[in-house]
């Protein structure tokens, strides 16, 4: 089951040595139940930070952080998080990595764990792999694995912070591939964070785009390119357009001039 994530007027400062740091400035965004939303914007504005309150690791100054409509006052179980080193245990084999979650959730007996786990890796094409260490892993094939990991527990609400940015540009654009077919078979609502203005097109249903620190949501783009998406995809004329418009927004929100 997933959850809608709702941000009401969310402000946030960090406390620093030479005082207030203000970083997320009256945020509202409702994000469906089920629904993919990507954030982008200059670097240093506030994106994670926006993950670590939904993740229920901070609390903001003032506004709430609802999940299903409930406030959000710790860290929970069914909140799946991957971020830009896969960090994954090199004294467990893949597929003990990614029946982690699994064994701390509890619930199913070992052999559902693996084969929920092997149900997965089989998904994103680590089949043979289940015994490996990750250090005998390609780096894409380590994130791949983590995705299963961040996952493998059905969790409501899915996190991705820059998962893919550490890749190479053929690796990546594969790993969006197979995000975006994860995504179609296990429907979880999913807040991407990326420097990638592509990426968030290939993957997001919308995509809001920061301004400077303190971040607002500067502008919400809706990414109207269906359900069912292939790479080759992002050579569409609406693809391209909606490139340019994020393209133009971020252009705004680094204060540089916009060509017309
Ligand atoms: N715990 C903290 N204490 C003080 N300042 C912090 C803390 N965490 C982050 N910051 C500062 O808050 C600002 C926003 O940080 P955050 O990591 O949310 O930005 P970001 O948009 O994810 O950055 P990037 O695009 O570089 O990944 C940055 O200036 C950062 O240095």
């Amino acid at each position: 089951m997933s959850l809608p994530i709702s941000l009401d007027h969310v402000t946030h400062a960090y406390k620093t040595a030479s005082g207030p740091l203000p970083v997320l400035d009256d945020l509202s965004i409702d994000m469906p139940e089920g629904s993919f939303t990507a954030v982008v914007g200059p670097s240093g504005c506030g994106k994670s930070t926006l993950t670590r309150l939904i993740a229920g690791l901070m609390k903001p100054d003032e506004g709430i952080v609802r999940l299903g409509g409930q406030p959000v006052t710790g860290p929970r179980k069914t909140v799946g998080m991957a971020f830009q080193n896969p960090v994954l245990l090199e004294w467990r084999s893949i597929l003990q990595n990614v029946i982690l979650p699994l064994e701390i959730v509890g619930g199913l007996s070992k052999t559902q764990r693996e084969d929920r786990a092997r149900e997965l890796l089989a998904l994103v094409g680590l089949e043979g792999f289940e015994d490996k260490r990750p250090s005998e892993l390609s780096g894409g094939m380590r994130q791949r694995a983590s995705l299963c990991r961040s996952i493998v527990h059905r969790p409501e609400v899915l996190i991705l912070d820059e998962p893919f940015g550490a890749l190479d540009a053929f690796t990546r654009e594969d790993l969006w591939q197979t995000m975006h077919d994860l995504r179609r078979a296990e429907r979880f609502t999913c807040v991407l964070i990326t420097h990638d203005l592509r990426e968030s097109v290939f993957l997001s249903d919308r995509t809001v785009v920061f301004s400077a620190r303190p971040a607002r949501a500067q502008r919400i783009v809706e990414i109207d390119l269906g359900d069912t998406r292939g790479l080759d995809d992002l050579y569409a004329p609406r693809a391209v357009e909606l490139l340019a418009t994020l393209r133009r927004e971020i252009q705004i929100a680094q204060g540089r001039e916009v060509a017309q």
